[in-house]
């Protein structure tokens, strides 16, 4: 199953929680009740029914066949009781019952442990494929390292349940559904000493296995926070090297992984008092059944042969009756990964496609910004009333200060934020028309953070499409100057970049991001603030060569940097979300406005570049 059909899976079946229930906090997200949980896997299993309900049916009966072992055996005993000696008929019984059980079992493992294999994949594609659409709010509201726990090791909860404890769950179910049947059949007396105690167990187990659930809820809480401040701590581990935190670092994460010592700690100790009481319950029962059984032989009130079967009937309930402790355990362990798995599959992705989006509208890069305005969640204006007509071919600058809205212009254009007010039309149509797949491989987007995978120079610039050929890779490089750069890594394009680039200084990671924008071809290309670790020589030669290499596609470039607004066919300069000020460079300079006065600090004043709008 691939990620789309995965992600049809979960929304097409699944539950979706109320308006209400998606705005509450994580925190205070309910505990679904144990079954509810589980029951929302059922869309995920259904593909595989077929194959689980034979593997169900063979376990089942491989109890059932187990049962006729005491019987052979009484039959057996109560022969040689009686002096018999032919023995044959009851020994080729036992045989034929082991290897008939043998058979059922294997067979009924094998299926039930490819049913969880291809569960516990369905569930990563289908988590990973939805986390992939989720958009800012939702990457806000949970920290990485959670979303990995949960995507990793709460899917592996329930890949164990199902590998593992279902079978014993199986066995408990057939195991007392069958053996009762026999055991009255041989003393009701003892059966009803039997169930006594076993319903005692029950209720005490029950009120167990809520606080198990809850402790289950706790730790898998804590592995997530614990991954997060992992990711964070080396994510930032530059940063905390030049700021000598390792040590607060350490303490940190030290007081991280106590809190996820001392909850895993909770949980063991709940789970020891599980498994003392189903000890505890196969002890007193083995014992009530040994002494009553005992005395009822003596008086001749039951047979040495139905008293042996009754105490195997024991001994199978018993048997699965000691394992529930585990098996119970990992149910709830699994229903508490169920509950945090499902808290992020509800969340439906912020921006998604219209019902009607066209797929393969052409783009040819006229951009018109009608009447835009954008006001952040918290209350931010970022953009007020914002119009720009932008034709094919233009090389468009967005000059303005820091936090004037420029980052933000370009997130709406690539449908990254949806406008409050105003719309985006791109060659005449509105974006919101058009795929996000279409939109988003029509308008290349380099990013003001440059991000780069733990991979090589090649495969970070060719990412999208790791054919292309290496004269292509080397003209994107050329382009974003960062030829040199690579041609003195020991292995030229196949060199590593390390992890986000760790190797590389702020410039080069700036450029090989910029060389991966260009290599894309896109008709429209949005840079936001890519030269601002390049120095006004190397932004001149890059941006020359990037007017060559884009001649009649659109460029709008953002930045902060008058040097870079040279270069322009026409300036945009925003003033605190508002467009103050439209036209050529030398046209802004002579008009005595913004534009004028940031060119006069930023000549004063060369770097850093301009004020702050705050
Ligand atoms: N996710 C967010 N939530 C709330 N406010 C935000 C968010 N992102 C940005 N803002 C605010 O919106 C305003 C515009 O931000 P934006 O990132 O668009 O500025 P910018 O012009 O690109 O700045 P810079 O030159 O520093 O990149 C700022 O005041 C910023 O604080």
């Amino acid at each position: 199953m691939n990620d789309l059909s995965a992600f049809a899976w979960m929304h097409r079946l699944g539950r979706r929680l109320t308006s209400d229930e998606k705005k509450m906090p994580r925190n205070a997200m309910p505990t679904l009740p144990l079954w509810n949980s589980l029951e929302r896997l059922g869309p995920f299993l259904s593909p595989y029914r077929r194959r689980w309900a034979w593997a169900l049916a063979a376990l089942a009966s491989a109890h059932l066949i187990e049962a006729n072992f005491p019987l052979l055996l009484k039959d057996w005993i109560n022969r040689l009781a009686s002096g018999g000696s032919d023995v044959t008929v009851s020994l080729i019984g036992v045989i034929g019952v082991a290897a008939l059980r043998y058979a059922a079992i294997s067979f009924g493992r094998r299926r039930n442990a490819l049913v969880s294999v291809d569960l516990a994949r369905d569930l990563r594609t289908g988590a990973f494929g939805h986390l992939q659409r989720q958009g800012a709010e939702f990457f806000a509201a949970f920290p990485l390292g959670d979303l990995m726990a949960r995507a990793t090791n709460d899917i592996e909860s329930i890949r164990l349940f199902f590998r593992g404890a279902f079978q014993q769950l199986v066995a408990i179910v057939a195991v007392m559904t069958i053996a009762p049947i026999f055991m009255v059949a041989q003393s009701p007396l003892l059966t009803c000493f039997v169930f006594a105690v076993m319903v005692v167990t029950g209720a005490l187990s029950w009120a167990l296995a809520k606080s198990i659930r809850k402790k289950a809820q706790i730790v898998q809480a804590e592995f997530g926070a614990l991954t997060d401040e992992a990711r964070r701590s080396f994510s930032g581990i530059r940063t905390i090297h030049a700021h000598a935190l390792e040590e607060s670092e350490i303490s940190r994460f030290s007081r991280n992984a106590t809190s996820y010592a001392v909850a895993n700690d909770d949980m063991a100790r709940l789970r020891g008092f599980l498994d003392t009481l189903m000890s505890a319950s196969a002890g007193v029962t083995t014992l009530l059944v040994v002494g009553v059984g005992g005395s009822q032989v003596q008086n001749a009130e039951l047979t040495l042969g139905a008293l042996t079967a009754f105490l195997l009937y024991c001994g199978m309930m018993l048997g699965v009756l000691k394992n529930s402790g585990n098996a119970i355990f990992a149910l709830l362990k699994a229903s508490a990964a169920c509950t945090r798995l499902f808290e992020i599959l509800d969340r439906q992705p912020e921006i998604i496609d219209a019902e009607d989006a066209m797929q393969n509208v052409e783009i040819r890069g006229s951009v018109l910004v009608d009447n835009l305005t954008f006001c952040y969640p918290n209350g931010r204006l970022a953009l007020v009333d914002v119009t720009m007509r932008i034709q094919p071919g233009e090389l468009i600058v967005i000059v303005g200060r820091v936090g004037d809205g420029k980052t933000t212009l370009l997130r709406l254009l690539t449908r990254q934020l949806e406008p409050s007010g105003g719309a985006i039309f791109l060659d005449g149509i509105d974006i919101r028309r058009v795929s996000l797949k279409r939109l988003r491989n029509g308008l290349t987007f380099v990013r003001q953070d440059p991000f780069l995978f733990s991979t090589s120079f090649a495969e970070n610039i060719s990412y999208d499409d790791p054919d292309r050929s290496e004269e292509l890779i080397w003209a994107a490089s050329r382009a974003a100057a960062l030829e040199e750069t690579i041609r003195r890594g020991p292995k030229g394009l196949a060199t590593p970049v390390g992890e986000k680039g760790l190797s590389l200084s702020g410039g080069q990671k700036q450029r090989t991001s910029l060389a991966r924008g260009l290599i894309r071809e896109a008709p429209v290309l949005l840079l936001d603030d890519c030269f601002s670790a390049l120095d006004t020589q190397t932004e001149a030669r890059v941006l020359s060569r990037i007017r060559m290499l884009r001649k009649g596609a659109t460029t709008i470039i953002v930045t902060h940097r008058v040097s870079t607004a040279r270069h322009a066919d026409r300036i945009f300069v925003l003033d605190r979300g508002r467009v103050a000020e439209t036209g050529g460079h030398d046209e802004l300079r002579c008009k005595g406005g913004l534009y004028a006065d940031l060119l006069r600090r930023q000549e004063a004043y060369p770097s850093p570049a301009g004020g702050d709008a705050e």
